[in-house]
């Protein structure tokens, strides 16, 4: 095992911490922006995650990593500070996004296959020499009547691992993401499908990753929480998603693995953080458990700070709650009542 891989590994699993997912892509942002009425600027985007970054209470005490853009990393505060000198201070490890993209995949099942192998050898390089030190890499696993085929979750998993292993090469730890997406039709995607792929997809993941050669002690995982799909009819409840979910990855993750960082994938922000708490209080996984969420860290922040430089304080506030709550959910300790009582 790669010990300084394993290292940065480690410390972004700290206990009480977790990752701040703010690599949203253009168009993703520029979703996100829209739905409070704000065009996508580069002055907004980087105003935007500057209230962020400088949320210190939030990134001093609860977040170990942040996923940033191409853009991001390379970006300066308004002030003219780096980024990357703001998040040294707050002792946050930069991470990248490095995926290209999930795009249709060949044939008529609307699957998806991402991105952005060509040149990544180069990329990570450059990356490596700003500072980055873990990666992330999102592959798209859609559930309707026929998908996903057996092709696409292989074709998804053997480029996770030709990602993994360049990530490795050049020092840099990949977060392998094989997201099992949730906006499936509600005929097709009940918990007992999502629960099922979801071990499909992990299955065919992990075997690629040994088979590239990954060593699996420098990675970490993050995947989807095994839940129906949103439209879905199926309520399960919160100790019904955690007890699932866990059982997916206990058979199919092995215990190498230093760690598991869920993506939010549209969950409400309390539903996120429910969750993880509750998988937290599941006894014996060989794994610690945390969160790398996007949306459910950042909704609150996002609709407080509206494009508005004076409105960093209470976003900045909203935007640690939520981390917060968060780091409780990553202890097990996260209740509603502490939640709503703050
Ligand atoms: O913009 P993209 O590449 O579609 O990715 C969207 C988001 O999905 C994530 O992987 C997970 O985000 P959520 O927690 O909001 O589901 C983020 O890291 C990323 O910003």
């Amino acid at each position: 095992m790669t010990k300084s891989l394993n290292a940065i590994a480690q410390k972004l699993m700290e206990p009480g911490k977790g990752i701040l997912a703010a690599d949203e892509s253009e168009g993703t942002i520029a979703k996100r922006f829209a739905k409070i009425n704000l065009p996508n600027s580069l002055d907004l985007r980087r105003d935007y995650r500057e209230m962020l970054f400088r949320s210190t209470e939030a990134m001093t005490k609860y977040i170990s990593g942040v996923i940033l853009t191409e853009e991001t990393l390379e970006q300066s505060a308004a002030d003219g500070t780096a980024f990357r000198a703001i998040l040294a201070d707050a002792d946050v490890i930069p991470g990248i996004k490095v995926d290209r993209g999930a795009f249709p995949m060949p044939g008529d099942h609307n699957e998806k296959i991402t991105e952005g192998l060509d040149g990544l050898r180069q990329r990570l390089v450059r990356y490596a020499g700003h500072g980055a030190g873990f990666a992330k890499w999102r592959a798209v696993i859609t559930i309707n009547d026929v998908a996903p085929t057996r092709n696409n979750i292989r074709a998804n998993a053997h480029v996770l691992a030709r990602y993994a292993i360049l990530c490795q090469e050049a020092g840099i730890v990949p977060v392998v993401e094989p997201e099992v997406v949730g906006d499936g039709d509600p005929g097709n995607h009940s918990m007992e499908r999502c629960a099922s792929v979801t071990g499909d997809v992990l299955e065919a993941t992990f075997k690629e990753l040994r088979l590239a050669g990954v060593d699996l002690g420098g990675m970490l995982l993050k995947p989807n929480m095994v839940l129906p799909g949103i439209n879905s009819r199926d309520r399960p409840t919160v100790e019904e998603v955690a007890r699932r979910t866990v059982a997916v990855l206990r058979e199919h993750v092995p215990a190498a693995v230093p760690g598991i960082a869920f993506l939010s994938g549209g969950q409400t922000d309390e539903e996120a953080t429910a969750h993880l708490s509750a998988m937290n209080q599941i006894a014996g996984k060989p794994w610690p458990m945390t969160f790398s969420y996007g949306r459910a860290l950042q909704n609150v922040a996002l609709r407080t700070w509206a494009g508005r430089r004076e409105n960093f304080p209470a976003a900045q506030v909203a935007f640690s709650h939520r981390a917060h709550m968060n780091s409780l959910a990553a202890l097990g300790t996260w209740t509603g009542e502490v939640d709503r009582a703050a």
